[in-house]
């Protein structure tokens, strides 16, 4: 059984068809990348699954549940985690803190046990600062981890919201343009980060991005999405040769041609 599949997902906003019947699947243990030319669907497609959108028609599938239109505040305690394109850390706030802030959102103890400060919740707080601090050594952070978030360079920012996603444990990962504003160490420096990620948690990653070299190089399959509608899946040699996707590419300019 796949662990997300995207079944037949149509979205519409008013006259515009974003999304026009696409489907693909990202199995257990996968890192998927979902790549296509500016305007193709990428975007839409990935807020639908994170429940910023709901579909006009089709269906989004975790676990074999059906997810479809599940508020975006569900996802993490359905077990998926997300990183923004723009961050979305609390700025002032140091790096633990921001990490610790994920945790939160995925606790078993409610309002009235976190004000008693039953036992319950005491060991959580007690696991989730034991996570953090395996969380930071893993994303070098360690260094960092009592400085306000606003004094690191962006690159350490994005480690910073992706050790965030990933204190709650996500069966699924879903990273919205992570190389976005990295510099060229940086975007090595995340690939193998992201290879790292899935070889210590049981996890899938599903990766939006523009930065070809970096999703052909993580990726164990690939979508390609073009005006609304997927026209190629498959491991990134299947994809980097398939014609209809250099077409597409071509047709957006040298610049996407020549990364594809
Ligand atoms: N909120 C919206 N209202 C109207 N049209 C939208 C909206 N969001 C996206 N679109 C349109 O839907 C289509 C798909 O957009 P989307 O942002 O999903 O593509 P993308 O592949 O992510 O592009 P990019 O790589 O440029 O980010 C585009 O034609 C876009 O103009």
């Amino acid at each position: 059984m796949a662990l997300l599949e995207v079944d037949d997902i149509v979205i519409r906003f008013g006259g515009v068809t974003a999304v026009a019947g696409v489907s693909f699947e990202v199995a257990e243990h996968q890192i998927c990348g979902l790549i296509g030319p500016n305007g193709a669907g990428k975007t839409t497609t990935f807020n639908c699954i994170s429940g910023i959108y709901r579909p006009n028609s089709g269906r989004v599938l975790f676990q074999g549940r059906d997810i479809t239109g599940e508020p975006r505040h569900r996802m993490t305690g359905l077990g998926i985690g997300r990183t923004f394109q723009n961050l979305a850390l609390f700025r002032s706030m140091t790096v633990r803190d921001n990490v610790l802030a994920g945790a939160h959102a995925s606790g078993r103890s409610g309002f009235i046990a976190s004000a008693l400060n039953l036992p319950l919740v005491r060991r959580e707080a007690q696991e989730a600062e034991a996570r953090a601090r395996e969380l930071l050594a893993l994303l070098n952070l360690e260094r960092v981890a009592e400085l306000p978030v606003a004094a690191l360079p962006f690159g350490w920012q994005k480690r910073v919201e992706m050790a965030r996603a990933l204190i709650s444990r996500p069966k699924l990962l879903l990273l919205d343009e992570p190389a976005g504003g990295l510099n060229h160490g940086e975007v090595d420096e995340l690939a193998e980060l992201l290879v790292d990620i899935r070889r210590n948690f049981d996890l899938s990653i599903l990766l939006v991005e523009h930065h070809m070299s970096l999703v052909m190089r993580v990726s164990d399959k690939v979508a390609v999405l073009d005006f609304g509608k997927k026209i190629a899946d498959g491991t990134p040699d299947e994809v980097r040769n398939d014609p209809e996707v250099i077409k597409a590419y071509l047709g957006a300019g040298d610049e996407h041609a020549q990364a594809a």
